[in-house]
């Protein structure tokens, strides 16, 4: 690990960092950056050593494509407006199809989906309603190669009466589902906020796991000192068990945008 944990040194101080020097296949989230382009972004990401950006769509393709990277999470439909109930599933079916196309055109691993709200839908009921909407798409998924993946959203700060607030409950999910082409999208910051005891979570549940978000705790921003969360052995416990999938960071810079990636790509690269 060579990178600065504050993350508030002078540009010119700042180690060079290269993530392909480590074994995660690190990425980031555009929407935390959006006062820089696309371009931009993805030209820092290429230098970094970053494989892509995640939750694009179509027409971000050609400027992924441009730096050499790829889409490592596509997005699809709405995160309020999800699979736990019934009323959305026409849209969301519609609207992952179309992604998991898109996705599947290009070669690409991965298409998020969410459980969407519960407006007082019971949780078994809300799985069940989960269960009969995927077990609709996965076919189409497993046809196209292509991985749909439910966010694990936390419901106390960011996203209240988010379903999927739990790594139990969505193991469950995965479970019922029983196809290699539905994994969980497991975030670190929101599991955090949630359920804690992060490594050893993975440790046990890594199978269901098919990619990780990161940030700070509390304030989700960069991944320095000033944050409960200590990245380093996160990142090395996720590559000891062996994942090939991508890591993607997904913070709000609260500093230099650059300054906090770079500290933030130096600390995974284990
Ligand atoms: O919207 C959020 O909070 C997310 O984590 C999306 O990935």
């Amino acid at each position: 690990m060579g990178g600065s944990l504050r993350g508030d040194e002078p540009e010119s101080a700042m180690p060079s960092v290269d993530a392909k020097a480590g074994r995660l296949n690190q990425s980031v989230c555009k929407w935390c950056y959006n006062g820089m382009s696309l371009d931009e972004l993805a030209s820092h990401a290429q230098s970094m050593g970053l494989v892509g950006i995640d939750l694009l769509g179509p027409a971000d393709f050609p400027t992924l494509k441009k730096h050499g990277l790829v889409c490592t999470m596509v997005g699809s439909h709405s995160l309020t407006n999800g699979l736990c109930d019934t009323k959305y599933h026409d849209e969301a079916l519609e609207k992952m199809a179309d992604a998991i196309a898109a996705t599947s055109a290009e070669g690409w691993r991965n298409v998020i989906c969410f459980s969407g709200n519960a407006r007082g839908i019971d949780r078994k009921v809300g799985m069940k309603n989960c269960v009969d909407a995927l077990r609709k798409i996965v076919p189409v998924a497993e046809a196209a190669n292509v991985t749909l993946q439910m966010e694990l959203l936390n419901s106390k700060v960011d996203h209240a009466d988010y379903m999927c607030d739990n790594s139990e409950w969505g193991v469950e999910l995965v479970k019922q589902v029983a196809s290699d082409n539905f994994k969980l999208l497991y975030d670190i910051y929101h599991m955090q906020i949630m359920e804690g005891d992060i490594i050893r979570t993975i440790e046990k549940n890594h199978p269901y796991y098919g990619h990780y978000h990161t940030a700070g705790n509390p304030g989700r921003h960069e991944l320095d000192d000033t944050q409960e969360l200590f990245y380093p052995p996160i990142a090395r416990a996720i590559a000891d068990i062996g994942y090939q999938g991508y890591f993607a960071h997904e913070f709000i810079p609260a500093g230099d945008p650059l300054k906090g990636l770079r500290s933030a790509v130096a600390q995974c690269t284990v």
